[in-house]
C-alpha cells in the first residue's frame, strides 16, 4: 500500500524511530490506546481506530517537523526542542509548543571536562575547543558567558560530533564536550566530570503552533490520563472522623479527596490519589493520625479533563 497517499485527512504524529525514547512512547501510545501496525522498514504506520498517522523519526529531527507544520504533534525530549529553538533567528517564535511533561527519558546536557585536568568552571573553557552534538545550544551557553551577543563570533570552538561524543577529550579534539548525562555511568568511564549544566531534559508532547484540533486535544488527554495513572495511586483508608480534617491535610488528592460514610458513625472512608513515589511517607503520616485498613491500588488508566 502506497501510505504516503493516505495521510491525507490524518493528524500526522511524529514519534521517535529508535533510542532511548522509543519503547516508553509506544507504551504511551497502546495506554493511549492508539492501535497500528509498523511494517518492516516503514517510517510511517496508519493507525486502525483513529484518523492518525504515526510518523516514526529521529529524535533530533521531530521539532523541526513540528515546528514547520509538517506533522501536528510529536513526541521527543525536551533538550532536542531547546536545540532547535537555538537555532532560530534572534527574535523568531519557535513553532513548537510543549503541551505535557511526559515524566520519562529524564536527563541532563551538561558541560563536562577531564577529571584530572586543571578546569573547574565553565568559564575556563573560554576560547578553547568544545565537541557536541548540540551546537545551538552549546553556542547559546558560551555566548552567555562570553558576553557575546547572538550572531557575533565566539572565541570559544564548538564542534559538532554526531556521537561519542565524551572521547573527544581523550583523542585531544577537545578540552571539554557538552553532552547528556543520565546515570553518570558514560561521564565516569570516560574520566570526564560535569562542571555545569546547559539543560535539563525529559520526554516532551508537542504540538505545531498552528495545529488546534479536536482530535488532536483528543489524544492529548487520552496522553495525559495515562500519564497521571503511571504517576498517581489511589489510596483508600478507613480514619475516625474526629480527624478527617488532618487526614485530608496529608492525602488532599488532585481536586479534593472523596469521603464515604460508613456503617459505624464516628468512622470514615477516605480514597484519595496519591503521588506515586510519596506514597510510603504519606502512609506512615496516615497511621500516626490514626488511619487503619490503609489499601493501595494501582490506576489502570484516568481522564481528568
Ligand atoms: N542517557 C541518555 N543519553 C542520551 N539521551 C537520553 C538519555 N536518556 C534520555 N535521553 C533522551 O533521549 C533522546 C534521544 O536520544 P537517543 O540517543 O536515544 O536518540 P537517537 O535517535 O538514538 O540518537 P543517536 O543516534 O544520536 O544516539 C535525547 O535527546 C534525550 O532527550
Ligand atoms: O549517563 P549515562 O546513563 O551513562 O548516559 C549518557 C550517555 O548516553 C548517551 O549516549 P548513547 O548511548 O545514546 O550513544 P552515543 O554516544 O552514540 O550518542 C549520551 O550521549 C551519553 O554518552
Amino acid at each position: 500500500m502506497d501510505l504516503v497517499n493516505h495521510l491525507e485527512g490524518r493528524l500526522l504524529f511524529a514519534v521517535p524511530k529508535k533510542g532511548r525514547l522509543q519503547q516508553a512512547t509506544l507504551d504511551l501510545l497502546s495506554g493511549a490506546d492508539v492501535q497500528f501496525r509498523r511494517e518492516t522498514r516503514l517510517d510511517i504506520a496508519l493507525v486502525k481506530n483513529l484518523p492518525i498517522a504515526l510518523i516514526f523519526l529521529p529524535a533530533a529531527d521531530i521539532p523541526t517537523f513540528v515546528g514547520e507544520g509538517r506533522v501536528d504533534i510529536g513526541i521527543t525530549g525536551r533538550d532536542q526542542v531547546a536545540e532547535h529553538d537555538a537555532t532560530l533567528p534572534a527574535g523568531e517564535v519557535s513553532g513548537v509548543e510543549e503541551i505535557l511533561d511526559l515524566g520519562f527519558g529524564g536527563c541532563k546536557l551538561q558541560v563536562q571536562v577531564p577529571q584530572k585536568g586543571d578546569i573547574n568552571e565553565a568559564s575556563q573553557l573560554v576560547g578553547r575547543n568544545v565537541v557536541t552534538s548540540f551546537t545551538a545550544l552549546s553556542e547559546a551557553f558560551f555566548s552567555k558567558l562570553e558576553g557575546v551577543s547572538s550572531g557575533d563570533k565566539l572565541s570559544t570552538k564548538i564542534k559538532y560530533v554526531g556521537g561519542s561524543v565524551e572521547a573527544a577529550c581523550a583523542l585531544g579534539v577537545a578540552d571539554g564536550i557538552v553532552d547528556l548525562v543520565e546515570s553518570g555511568e558514560t561521564m565516569k568511564a570516560a574520566g570526564l566530570k560535569a562542571i555545569d549544566t546547559v539543560v535539563e531534559s525529559t520526554a516532551v508532547l508537542v504540538k505545531s503552533r498552528n495545529s488546534n484540533t479536536d482530535l488532536l486535544n483528543l489524544i492529548t488527554s487520552r496522553i495525559r490520563g495515562v500519564i497521571t495513572a503511571q504517576r498517581f495511586v489511589l489510596c483508600q483508608y478507613n480514619i475516625p472522623r474526629s480527624e478527617l480534617a488532618t487526614a485530608s491535610k496529608i492525602t488532599p488528592g488532585k481536586r479534593a479527596p472523596t469521603i464515604t460514610a460508613l456503617e459505624e458513625p464516628e468512622w470514615v472512608a477516605v480514597s484519595s490519589m496519591v503521588e506515586k513515589k510519596r506514597i510510603a511517607t504519606v502512609m506512615d503520616e496516615l497511621i500516626k493520625v490514626g488511619a487503619t485498613d490503609i489499601l493501595v491500588l494501582n490506576i489502570a488508566n484516568s481522564r481528568t479533563d
